[in-house]
């Protein structure tokens, strides 16, 4: 294992303690607590899965893959069925090879997330670490919403090194981003970073406000590859899956990325976004500082979870 990759797993290792408690401790204890597989034993485990925000579906799925093996494999014994689960819940995360193009080529990304979520830091790290990859950034405070969406963004732009382009309180967050493309073509810049609204109660402004910047993208930087990442909140679980359901009907979204995700019980809502909904988590956040973001992996995720350092697959 390489050491960036080991530093990662470490960090994922102590980040999912709680989740680890809430889910593996939770299975395991089924595992050896029961003598039988039976109709009991998969009703405690659904409950487990279900309570571990693995989501609906997804628990649904592992527990009729479960039953299908434990027919064709004869297996009798709980704990045979630690490493079927573990399969299992590896493969609803399959999602294919998480592509990060925008990170290298020109590129518009799109960051869509409701109030409190951590959309305003997440653009900060991410600009901090596209800089640090030596790119050129700018930042388009277009969630013109909030007076003081843009003057955090602004420390965040200062933070991170790279120029931010601003509106008035209430301007048109079509003009913040025509401005902004304007600088991005004159700068030469790799990655123009959006800082769009999500207003999730008003779904058919938020669809008309992002057409209205995708059009302006279509006209005034046509040869752009676009990204949308919505930001969601792990610690509050089920409400992040219905939260990037809800966006998804709004947009297209190419990726998600997952905050606070030091220290939550809810790490399983990783599962359930991409069993349900088929979209990669991208990014995690994993604390408050510009270097707290880093990239998902869901394998490391899964081993991180079952499996102790030395016992890797
Ligand atoms: N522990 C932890 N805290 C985070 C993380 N990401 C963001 N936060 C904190 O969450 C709070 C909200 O973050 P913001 O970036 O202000 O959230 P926002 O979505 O832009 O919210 P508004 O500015 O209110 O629209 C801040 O206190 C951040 O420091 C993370 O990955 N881990």
């Amino acid at each position: 294992m390489g050491e960036e990759k080991k530093g990662f797993f470490k960090r994922l290792v102590s980040g999912l303690t709680k989740t680890r408690d809430n889910i593996v401790s939770g299975m395991d204890s089924i595992f050896h607590g029961f003598s039988k597989i039976d109709d009991d034993f998969y009703e405690e485990l659904e409950e487990t899965l279900i309570m571990g925000d693995l989501g609906v579906r997804a628990t649904m799925d592992i527990i009729e893959d479960l039953k299908v093996k434990v027919k064709e494999q004869h297996i009798k014994e709980p704990i045979e069925c630690r490493q079927l689960v573990i399969d299992s819940i590896r493969e609803q995360m399959d999602v294919g090879e998480t592509a990060y193009e925008f990170e290298n080529r020109q590129s518009v990304v799109f960051v869509i997330g409701v109030n409190g979520v951590g959309k305003t830091t997440t653009i900060g790290k991410l600009a901090g670490k596209l800089k640090a990859q030596n790119k050129k950034v700018i930042l388009a405070a277009a969630d013109t919403f909030r007076a003081a969406a843009g003057e955090q963004l602004k420390e965040w732009s200062n933070r991170a090194g790279v120029e931010m382009i601003g509106g008035q309180e209430g301007a048109d967050p079509a003009s913040v981003v025509y401005d902004a493309v304007a600088a991005a073509k004159a700068r030469r810049a790799d990655v123009l970073l959006c800082d769009t609204a999500g207003r999730l109660h008003n779904k058919k402004n938020l669809m008309e406000e992002l057409k209205k910047i995708n059009r302006v993208i279509d006209r005034e930087y046509p040869d752009a590859f676009r990204e949308t990442l919505v930001v969601l909140d792990a610690t509050t679980g089920q409400n992040a899956l219905a939260q990037a359901k809800e966006f998804n009907e709004v947009t297209d979204i190419t990726g998600i990325v997952l905050t606070k995700m030091d220290g939550t019980a809810k790490g399983g809502i990783a599962v359930a976004i991409q069993s349900e909904l088929g979209i990669p988590v991208k990014y995690i956040g994993v604390g408050e500082t510009i270097d707290d973001l880093q990239k998902f992996d869901s394998e490391e995720f899964v081993n991180a979870l079952f499996y102790r350092e030395e016992e890797r697959p």
